[in-house]
């Protein structure tokens, strides 16, 4: 690629760097050097060279110095923030005098008044066709899934022939919805408060499970906890009355049931013959699987019988009540948020709530995600559930949670590991840009996971010297048992901890924020520390009771990546990461 330099020096290259410039021949060569060119320099000649336009690269430039600011919560008033044609074109401006007011008097985040011309230009324009919009960690999907909810419900509102009418705003855990409900209630609060609210926030799953209970479905849908248990033990009643073919395991009909008879929809021998099971290690010939599908069948049956109903059973039924009656719904819009995380009953659920011919009625599905941090092993292709997106996927490339330090370790954790769009093609963190610099991610190698532990209380003790809030670090564990000995050994050394903050209300309260891996999706602190990274520890050894074979072995391998991966980019500053003994294989360190 070939750019002038006076091209280069308008958009903001120093005239001196130039000879500098002109010896490097490729990317790679490109970032070996940063440190030998001026930061802006240095991000004008990165955009350049992934392709940006030079429109892109002004806001990029003229976004970061911004972005800083609200990230710093400076004191800076709203009105100053908009004088310039350059912010105009970067920020989100208020609307409505709520909206406004809101800006001027609340602590506002970045998200709340910032949004790139790329992000805006996703969240507020109209589309024939569903969206997807991919995006590494912290590039504001979900603030872009927000202010796309904020902006239909504002049409909604301003139309009173929609009266009645709301965007259905998911995602995949009710964690998850619980924080993006506090989030939105910043943005948005009318749409949320109105009488009936015009957005709804709702896991996928309980909203099947309300859905269900309206329509007098009998069964008992399992999620987890006692229930879950009772369906394990359906499982062995059920190994007690039926031989398994040679070579199969318990294991392995269990996880054929989960990830294909179930993930896929199948409901009768002639389907299950025909599937294909891409991605199973295990071949099973037509012998086989007519043997395990009276397995299946008998396990069926007992599960209807004590009225009991898996996740997948659940979106299965949903869909079947709703094509009987599509138009009954008051949804105009779909978000999923986290979709990654979505299997393939959940898309077609998705697609059953607005139906294909409905979006010639103005209606829409909206979908963000990123399998780099898919955590669970459910995974769709949306075009094979009628999720057809024709060419509307967008990716967002920039980086405004972490620094280019962490990310970069965060993205070495993924790095070769072959990563999906969503929709049945690849996806790659390749383009991915973090917009500030800091301290390197800090690798501990200890003896024991006593000596982790008190070097997790020190370096906290530290963190609070300088000035660091609690409430602002976070210590991040791969299982829920060490959770609880994190915060021991920090009570015992005198540090104030807080076990979740599942809302805004309680992101107040101070302590250190201990929690698992999981359930730190969708949050982001100052510092992070994720301790026990030993080989024997991480991933942990239970987590391979599922795996009937070496294909699966090697997915949950891809999952604790995965996993790893969420929980780095969680830190926007500083990380934290530590093992006694052997470190996983998992990192380099
Ligand atoms: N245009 C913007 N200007 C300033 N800050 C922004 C902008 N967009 C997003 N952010 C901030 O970046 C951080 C990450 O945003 P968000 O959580 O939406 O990203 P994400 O892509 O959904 O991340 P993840 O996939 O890791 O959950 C948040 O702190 C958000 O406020």
């Amino acid at each position: 690629m070939h750019v002038a330099d006076k091209q280069l020096c308008a958009l903001g290259v120093l005239e001196e760097e130039l000879p500098a410039i002109r010896t490097i021949r490729s990317l790679e060569a490109l970032e070996a050097g940063e440190e030998d060119f001026d930061p802006l320099t240095y991000q004008v000649l990165y955009a350049v060279a992934i392709g940006y336009t030079d429109d892109e690269v002004n806001a990029l430039t003229g976004m970061s110095d911004q972005s800083q600011t609200a990230l710093h919560r400076t004191e800076r008033a709203f009105d100053t923030l908009i004088v310039t044609e350059e912010s105009r074109q970067t920020i989100f401006i208020p609307e409505t005098q709520d909206d406004l007011r809101r800006a001027l008097d609340a602590d506002l985040s970045g998200w709340e008044i910032f949004l790139h011309p790329v992000q805006r230009k996703l969240a507020y324009q109209d589309y024939d066709d569903p969206v997807l919009v991919l995006g590494g960690a912290g590039t504001g999907k979900t603030v872009v899934a927000m202010h796309r909810a904020k902006h239909l419900a504002d049409q909604i509102k301003a139309d009173p022939s929609r009266s009645g009418e709301r965007v259905l705003l998911t995602t995949f855990t009710a964690n998850a919805a619980k924080i993006l409900e506090a989030n939105l209630r910043l943005l948005c609060p009318e749409h949320l408060d109105a009488l009936p609210s015009r957005i709804e926030v709702i896991s996928l799953d309980l909203w099947a499970a309300h859905f269900l209970k309206r329509r007098n479905h009998a069964r008992e849908i399992v999620f987890f906890g006692e229930a879950r248990e009772r369906l394990d033990q359906l499982w062995q009643d059920v190994f007690v009355d039926h031989a398994l073919p040679e070579g199969v395991s318990e294991t392995l009909v269990k996880a054929e049931w989960t990830q294909i008879v179930q993930a896929k929809g199948v409901i009768d021998l002639h389907a299950y013959l025909k599937i294909p099971r891409t991605g199973r290690g295990t071949a099973l010939d037509r012998h086989k699987r007519a043997a395990l599908w009276q397995i299946f069948e008998d396990y069926r049956a007992r599960m209807i019988l004590l009225q009991l109903a898996e996740p997948d059973d659940a979106y299965r039924d949903a869909i079947e009540i709703l094509s009987a009656e599509p138009a009954k719904l008051p949804y105009a819009a779909v978000i999923v948020d986290e979709a990654q995380e979505m299997g393939e009953q959940a898309f077609r659920l998705i697609r059953a709530i607005i139906p294909q011919a409905a979006e010639r009625n103005g209606k829409s599905i909206f979908i963000v995600g990123d399998a780099h941090q898919r955590i669970h092993r459910r995974r769709a292709i949306m075009s094979a559930c009628g999720i057809n997106i024709r060419g509307h996927s967008r990716r967002l490339r920039l980086n405004y949670r972490t620094t280019q330090e962490i990310g970069a370790w965060a993205i070495s954790v993924v790095k070769g590991v072959p990563v999906d769009n969503l929709d049945g093609g690849t996806d790659t963190l390749q383009d991915h840009i973090c917009l500030t610099h800091g301290a390197e991610p800090e690798l501990v190698e200890c003896l024991t996971e006593a000596e982790e532990l008190s070097g997790v209380a020190a370096w906290i003790h530290s963190l609070s010297a300088d000035e660091v809030q609690l409430s602002d670090i976070a210590v991040l564990c791969a299982r829920r048992a060490d959770v609880d000995r994190v915060r021991d050994a920090l009570r015992m050394s005198g540090i104030h901890t807080m076990a979740l903050p599942p809302d805004r209300d309680e992101t107040r309260q101070t302590g250190v924020r201990v929690t698992t891996m999981q359930r730190a999706k969708g949050l982001e602190f100052l510092a992070v520390a994720i301790p026990f990274l030993s080989a024997t520890s991480f991933p942990p050894g239970d987590a391979f009771r599922s795996a009937a074979d070496a294909a699966d072995w090697e997915d949950i391998i891809t999952q604790y990546r995965a996993l790893l991966h969420v929980a780095a980019t969680r830190a926007k500053k500083i990380l934290r990461l530590s093992w006694s003994g052997a470190p996983t294989g998992l990192i380099q360190p």
